[in-house]
């Protein structure tokens, strides 16, 4: 037998077929979250080649408009945000979206619309795009009943709702992960195939960490539980090494790094921003879906992240999500000190 080309059958397995695979073990779908999560990886594709030309290109500098958070665009994040809503609109299977470069949510025109609604930061990290750092697109999706025209309270859901949730980091490599509601996935763009392939099978983040990731920038303004958490990773009292600190400043490259590695990372509240930082319905649920998903914990200070209930769509929260261990750690906190 020829085993080598036997491997190549069993083992080389691109994004299209897993998703492929997904849908059939659901015999009742008719293939139309495939067709969205397709159109999704497309826009992935076009804007991880618009990052990798960007400073050849002349592509970065400002657009001269700020977006509904009140920051300068970019070049990039304008381009990034028209590629999805495109691709969304364009899959003839999507109802309402929300992007995080749009202050209202879009109703995509009757005649494309379809049951699924996709909530999405089309670029994150973006003040590492001038420093070539890595950045990232995230992602949450949303079923409504078939035939529906959706409304923004369909949006405004606890997390678990969410039925799929993945991001795309521009990196080193482009890397694309991925649960459509059991496990985890990631995969890694070949640039010349154009394909991504399945590299990282059944993501389980680490039950313990060693590493933290937090704007210490931000410590003075902290509140007790958080300032005790870094104190003992800094100085354990147990005698244990201490844990490495490790911030990029791109959700999407600290959350993948604490995926593949363990640990934990925080945007916690603080006394200037008491709602913390990061969005809830497309930075904070879609990866505290995967993190879950991978056997890790997400926490807001309060509840389980996945529990909130936002009261509008560009709601922010405090995020704590990692390792089941560091985050169980950070609760116990809140329990000893409260917020
Ligand atoms: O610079 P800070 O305050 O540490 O914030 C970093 C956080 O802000 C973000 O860049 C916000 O995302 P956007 O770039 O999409 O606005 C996150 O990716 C990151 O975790
Ligand atoms: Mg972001
Ligand atoms: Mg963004």
């Amino acid at each position: 037998m020829d085993h080598a080309a036997d491997a190549l059958r069993t083992d080389l397995m691109t994004l299209t077929r897993h998703v492929l695979n997904e849908q059939s073990k659901h015999p009742e779908a008719r293939g139309d979250l495939t067709i969205l999560l397709n159109h999704i990886v497309l826009g992935c594709k076009f804007v991880c080649s618009a990052v990798n030309k960007a400073g050849l290109a002349h592509l970065i500098g400002l657009a001269g408009e700020t977006n509904v958070q009140g920051e300068e665009q970019k070049k990039l994040d304008v381009l990034s945000n028209q590629v999805f809503v495109k691709a969304l609109t364009s899959s003839g299977r999507t109802n309402v979206l929300v992007s995080e470069e749009d202050e209202e949510a879009i109703f995509v025109p009757e005649k494309l619309r379809g049951r699924y609604c996709v909530v999405f930061d089309p670029l994150d990290g973006s003040s590492n795009i001038d420093c070539g750092v890595s950045i990232g697109t995230i992602f949450g999706i949303y079923m409504l009943e078939a035939g529906k025209a959706g409304t923004v309270d369909d949006l405004l859901k606890a997390g678990t709702s969410m039925v799929a949730a993945g991001y795309c980091m521009y990196g080193s490599s482009c890397t694309l992960v991925l649960s459509t509601g059991e496990d985890v996935n990631g995969f890694t763009l070949d640039p010349s195939l154009g394909e991504f392939i399945l590299t990282h099978p059944h993501i389980r983040i680490p039950e313990k960490g060693k590493i933290y990731s937090v704007n210490e920038g931000n410590a003075k303004n902290w509140d007790e539980p958080t300032t005790k958490f870094v104190e003992k990773a800094k100085f354990p009292e147990d005698g244990s090494s201490p844990r490495s600190l490790r911030y990029i400043g791109s959700m999407v490259a600290d959350v993948h790094r604490t995926l593949l590695y363990g640990g934990i990372f925080m945007y916690p509240a603080d006394k200037k921003s008491p709602n913390g930082k990061l969005r809830v319905l497309y930075e904070v649920f879609p990866m505290s879906f995967l993190v879950e998903k991978a056997g890790g914990q997400a926490f807001t200070g309060k509840q389980r992240a996945l529990e909130l209930v936002p009261k509008k769509i560009h709601e922010r929260s405090p995020i704590f999500l990692g390792s089941y261990d560091d985050v169980e750690e950070v609760k116990e906190l809140y329990k000893q000190y409260g917020a």
